[in-house]
């Protein structure tokens, strides 16, 4: 087995997504304070409704309060997924103030089954649609599997947890908690997550669906606690090619949709820390987010990714491996400014971080990979079932892959 890696400094991509004010914003003659030049790609945050100077930010994209959800995606998401294909770890952070559409942008209307993307899809229903276009037009030998994760006061729960260990899942006090392990390559394990393996976007679809009924589910009973809770819905994607010289690649490529925290956590945070913390609004992961990016701008020596589970997690899209971009979320409501400005201000920021994306690929010989995954997981229900007694591990793919390889 080989790795090949082809190495360049990428920035970050960011974009700006600012939603329309709400009928009932627009009833109470809220008034907007933001304002959007979408050839210029700017932001204007209108200080001066309060006697103070306008404040304008930059991004790679601004999408105002008219954009449809397709445009976006088109735009922006889809030369990501693009790359994912390629071999590349991706990752698309959605980051802003409860209420201002992080949850609409990434998950939007959830596709029930296939059928036409209805025009208010989300990223996820959008990028699953277009990979799975992809691979079916290359006719691609190809094996996908999915993860979707909680991670809410610091522990991590799986949105995708099997029946049996979700009898809790309403109340996040009582769910069953994973731990976070480093893989000692740099990146991390979550013990536990199950990792589905999917063969058809009407599986992913009915999957996404399952776990954001979840996470709202346990918001109803607790007091909508999802705006201090992060999820991750990652998809891995390993790819078949044959290059020129008949050498057959596995490109592994992986893609992590993050639904962040509401930014006002932030905003209520910082010189008011302690009160904040007392008030258990302090949010770790994405303070300790903030301070990473902070310290990835500055080039600093240390830069404190062990401090919260969800930099720890993320680290890869972090001045890493992979490609990152995020996506800012602001409100035009000019009773929101304080924290339309911290969001605006973050995202600005992290424009400046500078990644080093590399393909992920291993040579292989002829081995299909749909038929693997279907024995692996059979192995895996088999040890799985063994283990419970006995304590024996459970084999990830690379393993499975390189037995296979030992037994030509
Ligand atoms: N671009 C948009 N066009 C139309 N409606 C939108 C748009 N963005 C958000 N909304 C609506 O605004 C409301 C709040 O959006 P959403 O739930 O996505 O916010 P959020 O940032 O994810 O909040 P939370 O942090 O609480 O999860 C929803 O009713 C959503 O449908």
């Amino acid at each position: 087995q080989m790795h090949i890696s082809m190495v360049s400094l990428m920035r970050f991509y960011d974009w700006c997504m600012v939603r329309p004010l709400s009928v009932e914003e627009q009833k109470a003659n809220v008034q907007s304070a933001v304002s959007c030049n979408d050839t210029k790609r700017e932001v204007t945050v209108l200080n001066s409704l309060f006697k103070q100077a306008d404040k304008t930010f930059t991004f790679d994209t601004v999408f105002g309060p008219k954009s449809q959800q397709r445009a976006i995606y088109d735009h922006a998401v889809a030369p990501i997924v693009d790359d994912v294909l390629e071999g590349y770890n991706c990752t698309v952070f959605a980051f802003g103030q409860t209420g201002t559409g992080k949850t609409y942008t990434m998950e939007g209307e959830m596709m029930q089954q296939v059928g036409e993307l209805p025009t208010s899809a989300g990223v996820m229903p959008r990028a699953v649609r277009h990979i799975f276009d992809i691979l079916e037009a290359q006719k691609a030998d190809y094996s996908m599997k999915v993860t979707f994760l909680e991670l809410y006061n610091e522990e991590i729960t799986d949105l995708l947890a099997s029946e049996d260990q979700s009898r809790f899942l309403e109340d996040r006090h009582k769910r069953p908690t994973l731990s976070l392990m480093e893989d000692g390559k740099g990146g991390s394990v979550i013990r536990g997550l199950e990792e589905i393996v999917v063969y058809s976007p009407g599986e992913i679809y009915s999957l996404l669906q399952h776990g954001s009924t979840r996470r709202r589910t346990a918001d109803t009973a607790l007091n909508m606690q999802s705006s201090r809770s992060h999820s991750v819905f990652s998809i891995y994607i390993h790819v078949k090619v044959t290059t020129t010289g008949n050498r057959e690649l596995i490109k592994c490529g992986r893609l992590n949709l993050v639904d962040l925290a509401g930014s006002e956590s932030i905003a209520r945070s910082g010189a008011k820390e302690v009160r904040a913390r007392e008030a258990g609004e302090l949010n770790k992961s994405l303070l300790t987010l903030g301070r990473v990016i902070t310290a990835l701008v500055e080039d600093s020596v240390h830069v404190p990714y062990r401090d919260s589970k969800l930099t720890r997690l993320l680290r890869e899209s972090l001045g890493g491996k992979a490609k990152t971009c995020i996506i800012a979320t602001v409100t035009p409501s000019v009773h929101c400014l304080e924290e339309t400005l911290v969001t605006l201000d973050y995202a600005y920021r992290a424009k400046s971080i500078r990644n080093k994306p590399e393909v992920n690929q291993k040579v292989c010989k002829s081995v299909m990979l749909k038929d693997l995954y279907k024995k692996m997981e059979k192995m895996k229900q088999d040890v799985k079932a063994a283990r419970e007694n006995n304590g024996i591990y459970i084999p990830d793919e690379t393993f499975v892959l390189e037995e296979a390889e030992k037994k030509r």
